[in-house]
This record gives structure tokens, sequence and C-alpha cells, in this order.
């Protein structure tokens, strides 16, 4: 990654922090713009805020175990007061493609159980229809063969084309935290993001899908010399 690039991401990341108000319980997101923000957290709890997180992955927890950022989890705090992640790519009214980093279902979970969400990134994931990043869809492993098939024919109905892929690490299957597989959908286009999420939410063998609607409240999006906010200030 650029410096440039980095910077942008930690411009966003204050910016993000500005939000974060003392006593807060904090969903803490995955990926390099949220490690930028458990980055500039973690000075300002060393400094003296007092906040607890809930990290939505091992990567992110190791992070925030590493700097001192004190973290809980969602069942000892099933509620949360401000969720702040990244995104693959921002859609119109906050629609999100999350899961590139392939931590969509903790990520999912915990925004849900937060009051409020907060997105962070550069302006190159500013989309004006999402679906260019390939959706990551999470599959249980049982089943994948069939599981693929049922997504590319449901897809297919909705009229989307595009290759549908397991995704791969050092020439093995990638598992999730929670040991489940990711396909990754090269639509192209995903002009209808809430029909695909509802289609993709009935089939049995998708545990999760990267589809963010509803959910983010906030966008903080640095680039040119500034950070845009877009929804709520
Ligand atoms: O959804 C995610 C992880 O599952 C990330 O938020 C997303 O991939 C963006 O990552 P980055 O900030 O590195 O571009």
């Amino acid at each position: 990654m650029s410096a440039d690039m980095r910077e942008l991401k930690i411009e966003a990341a204050r910016a993000a922090l500005d939000q974060v108000e003392d006593g807060m319980r904090l969903g803490i997101g995955t990926g390099s713009t949220a490690e930028e923000f458990v980055r500039v957290l973690a000075e300002r709890v060393a400094g003296g805020l007092t906040v607890i997180g809930v990290p939505t992955s091992e990567r992110t927890a190791a992070l925030c175990l590493e700097l001192g950022v004190p973290l809980t989890t969602l069942d000892e705090t099933p509620e949360l007061d401000l969720t702040i992640d990244g995104a693959d790519e921002i859609g119109p009214q906050l629609g999100l493609i999350k899961g590139g980093g392939g931590a969509l279902l903790r990520e999912k979970i915990v925004a849900a159980a937060s009051r409020r969400m907060i997105v962070i990134a550069d302006k190159s994931k500013l989309v004006e229809t999402l679906g260019r990043f390939p959706l990551p869809i999470e599959v249980n492993s049982f089943g994948l063969g069939a599981t693929v098939r049922t997504i590319e024919r449901t897809a297919r109905a909705l009229g989307l084309e595009g290759a549908l892929k397991v995704r791969e690490r050092d020439g093995r299957p990638f598992v999730t935290d929670g040991g489940h597989l990711i396909v990754d959908a090269s639509f192209g286009r995903i002009p209808d993001p809430r029909a695909l999420a509802n289609a993709l939410n009935a089939i049995p063998g998708v545990v999760e899908h990267g589809l963010f609607l509803d959910l983010a409240d906030t966008a903080f999006v640095a680039g040119d010399g500034e950070v845009r906010t877009f929804g709520a200030a």
C-alpha cells in the first residue's frame, strides 16, 4: 500500500475517533482501514480514554491486545454504542460490500448489535452501483457444490451473471474465523442489492453475505485533501 493511501485511511480513522466518547462500547472492524482506527484508538486509550471493544476478527483481536485496547465479547456486552469498520465498496444509501478480509459474518453480527455504524474508507471505495468488487458470500463447507449451483441459479434469475470462485489462500480454501468458506461472486454490477440480499438469505448453505444494507449510518471518506461525511453527521 502506498504511503498516500495509508495516510487517507488514517485521516478517515481520525474522523471516526472524534465520534468516540468516554465509556463507549465499541464494535471494532477488520481490514487495513479498521487497523488504522485501532492504532489511533490505542493512542487515545493510552492517554486515559476508557472504552471497551468487541473485535470482528481474530486478526483485529490480536492487534487490539498488542496495542492495549481492552476487549469484551458480545456475550458479555450484547449491546454496543458504536461500530467502526472499513468497506470494500460504499454505494447509494450507504449500502456496502464487505468481506474482502473474510470477516463479514462477525462484522455483520457486531454492526447489527450496535446503535450506530460508522464506515471509514479512502475515496476509491465510493461507487455508484455496488458489484464491481466481487461479492463475498460465506458458505458452509457441507454441500459446497450444491450451494454454489443454487447461488448461481438464484443470481441468474435476478439477471446477474458472473464467475463464482471459492476463495483460496496459499493454494488452499480460505477458512473464516467461523470455520466456513467464502465464495466470491464477480457480478460486476448489482442494480438491486436488496433483491439479491433477500435471495441469498433464503439459500440454506449460505451462512451470510457481504451486502450490508441499512446498517451503516455514517461514512467518513478521505480523499482530495478532505474527509467527506456521508449520511448522519
Ligand atoms: O470487510 C472487510 C473485512 O472483511 C474490510 O472492511 C474490507 O475488506 C475493507 O478492507 P480494507 O480497509 O483493507 O480495504
